[in-house]
């Protein structure tokens, strides 16, 4: 399997050196100088192993400076709608196509990728198509046990969404790829999962097609969150790409998406790309995967109904952050909720500049603030110990391949949830499960059957809002509250 890996990696980075795709950029006449090497790669970045930050990756093979140009890609090697409508093609999928007016744009790059797929070896892009993923864990793949184990609302709600949105955009586009004569087996739900879990999680904008494009190499960096807000920046803005606050984009002039480092990195650190501002649930909904630390997670709180009336703040405002600050729209709410009913008219332009009303009503605040956090972490079938739990058992089933009566000192509530689960048949879900769960596990994503259920558990543990309500108890000075 390794084997085949690498020979598939060597394949993508010859085909990309042909196509012109480089990483070694002569930046007095701004040209890429690479096709006619067996690499794309080697001058500034290797692909790499990080597995605990992404799997394959890129590393940096040199010290690099931040804003340095470091992989450009020619538009003629970026897969897109109109690059994937060959001249051979183009009558009959344009003519199909303008049967099926309301398929969106994300609709049509799912359907002529897998069209493309379906010509197997025949295809240009075969080198590029064989490497990628065979399989994604977005919610949108997420079976019914691995939602209920999301356990947060917000959670649960987002995922089913996902999946009822999966199975209607699928059914919408089936009648097409039938009239396209797609082999059978690209036709069902799950390939069309995976197409289009190919399009949210690898596509990179570009301003002609909202669908984006598949960047081949460009692919491949990990995502680390943006470091700091650009609009607040002093830094960025004596920076010498002033006028660059992303790290890859599409540029006319040279006909190309373009790369830049972000930060400076020294020789072997992964070079990671930003790919936008995201909570962890966002994370796994676009992308399959979430983070331990993620500066841009978010623990939304719901409020007393009356509290609702004080302020006019839309409710995707009213959340604790991952460093348990309350967001200034909650507390500026809670603020004045807390005031006494006829001192609020007074205080409303203190509570709204963001400014503490008096001690007395930020004790009121904090206490309301510590409640709701303790109602909303006792509502949880499990604590974050027993989710820990959970997953050391599970990677020791996965090591030894530990009979399931030996489970030790295992709390009776989770051996039987482990029992129950292990009785389910779903064993792709919980493969799914396990790859979202544990990155560092996403190696091996074909799982016994004994691991199936269980599995499941470990999705608990780690997204995003979840989490997060958990940690904002420590910067409240709540630690133990959970336990109480
Ligand atoms: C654009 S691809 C990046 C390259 C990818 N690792 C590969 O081998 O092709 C995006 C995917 O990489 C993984 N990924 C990226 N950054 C990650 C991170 N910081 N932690 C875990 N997984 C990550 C996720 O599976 C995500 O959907």
């Amino acid at each position: 399997m390794e084997e085949e890996e690498e020979e598939n990696l060597q394949s993508i980075l010859q085909w990309a050196a042909a196509l012109g795709i480089s990483d070694s950029i002569n930046n007095n006449n701004n040209s890429a100088s690479s096709s006619s090497s067996s690499s794309c790669l080697g001058r500034s970045l290797s692909v790499s192993h990080f597995p605990e930050a992404g799997g394959r990756g890129l590393a940096a093979t040199r010290a690099i400076r931040k804003g340095e140009l470091i992989l450009r890609v020619p538009k003629s090697a970026l897969m897109t709608t109109h690059s994937l409508i060959t001249k051979h093609q183009k009558q009959v999928l344009s003519s199909a196509l303008g049967k099926y007016p309301l398929l969106s744009s994300t609709q049509i790059l799912s359907i002529v990728l897998l069209n493309e797929l379906d010509k197997g070896r025949s295809s240009c892009w075969y080198p590029y198509l064989k490497q990628m993923p065979r399989s994604y864990d977005l919610l949108a793949s997420f079976g019914q046990f691995e939602i209920e184990a999301l356990q947060i609302d917000d959670a649960i709600w987002t995922a089913q969404k996902a999946v009822q949105k999966g199975k209607m955009e699928w059914e919408e586009a089936k009648p097409l790829m039938s009239e396209l004569n797609i082999k059978p087996q690209l036709i069902t739900f799950k390939a069309w999962l995976w197409a289009s879990a190919t399009i949210s999680s690898r596509t990179m904008h570009i301003p002609w097609d909202t669908a984006g494009c598949l960047c081949p190499v460009g692919d491949f960096f990990n995502y680390a969150p943006p470091e700091e807000d650009p609009w607040n920046s002093t830094e960025e803005i004596f920076d010498s790409n002033v006028d660059r606050l992303i790290d890859a984009g599409y540029d006319e002039a040279v006909a190309s998406y373009c790369f830049y480092a972000k930060r400076h990195y020294r020789e072997g650190d992964q070079v990671l790309l930003s790919y936008g501002t995201y909570t962890n649930l966002e994370l796994l909904e676009h992308y399959g995967f979430l983070l331990q630390e993620n500066p841009n997670d978010k623990a939304f709180m719901s409020l007393e109904p009356e509290m609702y009336s004080l302020c006019s703040w839309p409710k995707e405002s009213l959340y604790i952050s991952q460093d348990g600050k309350p967001s200034f729209a909650l507390l500026s709410t809670i603020r004045l909720w807390a005031t006494p009913v006829v001192q609020r008219r007074s205080v409303k332009h203190i509570a709204f500049s963001g400014h503490q009303i008096s001690s007395e009503n930020e004790v009121a605040v904090m206490e309301w603030l510590a409640n709701r956090c303790q109602v909303l972490l006792s509502s949880f079938s499990t604590s974050i110990e027993e989710d820990t739990l959970m997953l050391r058992i599970i990677e020791k089933i996965q090591d030894f391949d530990v009979p399931t009566s030996d489970y030790g000192e295992t709390p009776s509530v989770l051996r039987n949830e482990i029992c129950s689960f292990l009785e389910r048949p779903s064993c792709h879900t919980a493969s799914v499960a396990l790859c979202v769960l544990s990155s560092s596990l996403r190696a091996s994503t074909v799982r016994q059957p004994l691991t199936c259920g269980i599995v499941c558990q470990k999705v608990r543990t780690l997204p995003s809002s979840m989490g997060s309500a958990r940690d904002l108890i420590s910067p409240l000075g709540l630690e133990r509250i959970q336990d109480q």
